[in-house]
C-alpha cells in the first residue's frame, strides 16, 4: 500500500466565477521516495499540497494516506495518527510563532512525535541536524534570518518524525547559494527517518538533484512524469521542455546532458558532497 495515495483529485475555488485549480490529478509516494512537483507560479502546485494536508477539501477524486481519507485539518490536529504528515511552507514566518522560542517550538514537533510512541529527542539535537548551533535554542524566532527560519521549521517538522513530509516550495524563499544545500539536507533527513518526500518547487534544477521521480503540473493537470532523470533527459510535454531548456546547458550545444551522476549533481551546484554532511 502507498503512503500517500492520490486520485483523480480536483480542487475548486468557488467565487464570482469558479477556479479549478487542480482538474483530476493522480499521484502516489511510498515511504522513503522523494516525489517532486513543478510548475510555474498559478498551475495548482500548492492547492494540490493543502489538499494532500487536509487544509483544502477536494471538489471530486480522494487523497488517501495510509489508505484512509486523510481529514480535514482542524480533525487531524486532534488525531495522533495523522501528526505522522507535516508541512513546511515557502514563508517560515507563516509556521513559526514569533513569541515562543524556537526550542520549545521545535519541542512541540517532539511531543507529537512522543503521543505515537516515538523515544523522546532534544530540541537541540534537532537544531543541530539542520546545521545551527544547539546553542540557539532559547533564542525567539526574530533573532534568526529568514534562512535560519526556514531551517528551524523544518527542523520543527522532522521533529515530530513525520511519515509524510509535504514542503511547498521550501527554499524558495532562501538566498540562491543555500537552497542547493537546504533542498539536499531535506532529502538526507527525510530520508534518514524513512518518510516520504513531497517536494514542490518551481525550480526544476534543484528538483534534478533531489527527487527520485518528478511530476510536472500545467494548468491544474499533470503533463508528465516519470523518474527525474527521464523526464530531464527524454521529456516529451512542450511544457516540460521548455522547462528543462531554460536551464542553463552545461555542454553549451543545446544538447540536454546525459543524466548526471549524484557527484556531477553535486559539483553542478557547487556543493562539495562531505559539506552536504554538515548542513
Ligand atoms: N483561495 C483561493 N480562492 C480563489 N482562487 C484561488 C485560491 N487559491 C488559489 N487560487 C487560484 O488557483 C490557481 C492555482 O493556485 P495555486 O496557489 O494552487 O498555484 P501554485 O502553482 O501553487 O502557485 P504559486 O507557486 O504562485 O503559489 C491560481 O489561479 C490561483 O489564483
Amino acid at each position: 500500500m502507498s503512503l500517500l495515495r492520490v486520485d483523480d483529485l480536483a480542487v475548486e475555488y468557488r467565487g464570482a466565477k469558479v477556479v479549478r485549480a487542480v482538474d483530476g490529478v493522480s499521484l502516489s509516494i511510498d515511504a522513503g521516495e522523494v516525489v517532486a512537483l513543478v510548475g510555474e507560479s498559478g498551475c495548482g502546485k500548492s492547492s494540490l499540497a493543502r489538499a494532500v494536508v487536509g487544509m483544502e477539501t477536494p471538489s471530486e477524486g480522494s487523497v488517501q494516506y495510509r489508505g484512509r481519507p486523510v481529514p480535514t485539518l482542524g480533525v487531524r490536529q486532534r488525531s495522533n495518527d495523522f501528526t505522522s504528515i507535516q508541512m513546511v511552507f515557502q514563508d517560515p514566518n507563516s509556521s513559526l510563532n514569533p513569541r515562543i522560542r524556537v526550542g520549545a517550538q521545535i519541542s512541540e514537533g517532539i511531543a507529537a512525535a512522543r503521543r505515537r510512541g516515538m523515544e523522546a529527542t532534544r530540541p537541540e539535537e534537532w537544531l543541530e541536524r539542520v546545521g545551527l548551533p544547539a546553542t540557539v535554542v532559547n533564542r525567539y524566532p526574530h533573532s534568526f534570518s529568514g534562512g535560519q527560519r526556514q531551517r528551524i521549521a523544518i527542523a520543527r517538522a522532522l521533529a515530530a518524525r513525520p511519515d509524510l513530509l509535504v514542503a511547498d516550495e521550501p527554499i524558495s524563499a532562501l538566498d540562491a547559494s543555500s537552497q542547493a544545500a537546504v533542498a539536499e539536507m531535506m532529502r538526507k533527513l527525510a530520508l534518514e527517518s524513512g518518510a516520504g518526500l513531497l517536494f514542490i518547487s518551481h525550480d526544476l534544477a534543484v528538483v534534478r538533484l533531489i527527487a527520485d521521480r518528478t511530476l510536472v503540473m500545467y494548468r491544474g493537470r499533470v503533463v508528465e512524469s516519470g523518474a527525474t532523470d527521464a523526464v530531464w533527459n527524454e521529456s516529451r510535454h512542450p511544457y516540460t521542455r521548455s522547462l528543462v531548456a531554460a536551464i542553463p546547458e552545461p555542454d553549451g550545444k543545446g544538447n540536454l546532458p546525459a543524466a548526471p551522476t549524484v557527484a556531477e549533481r553535486a559539483a553542478w551546484f557547487d556543493i562539495v558532497p562531505e559539506a552536504l554532511d554538515r548542513v
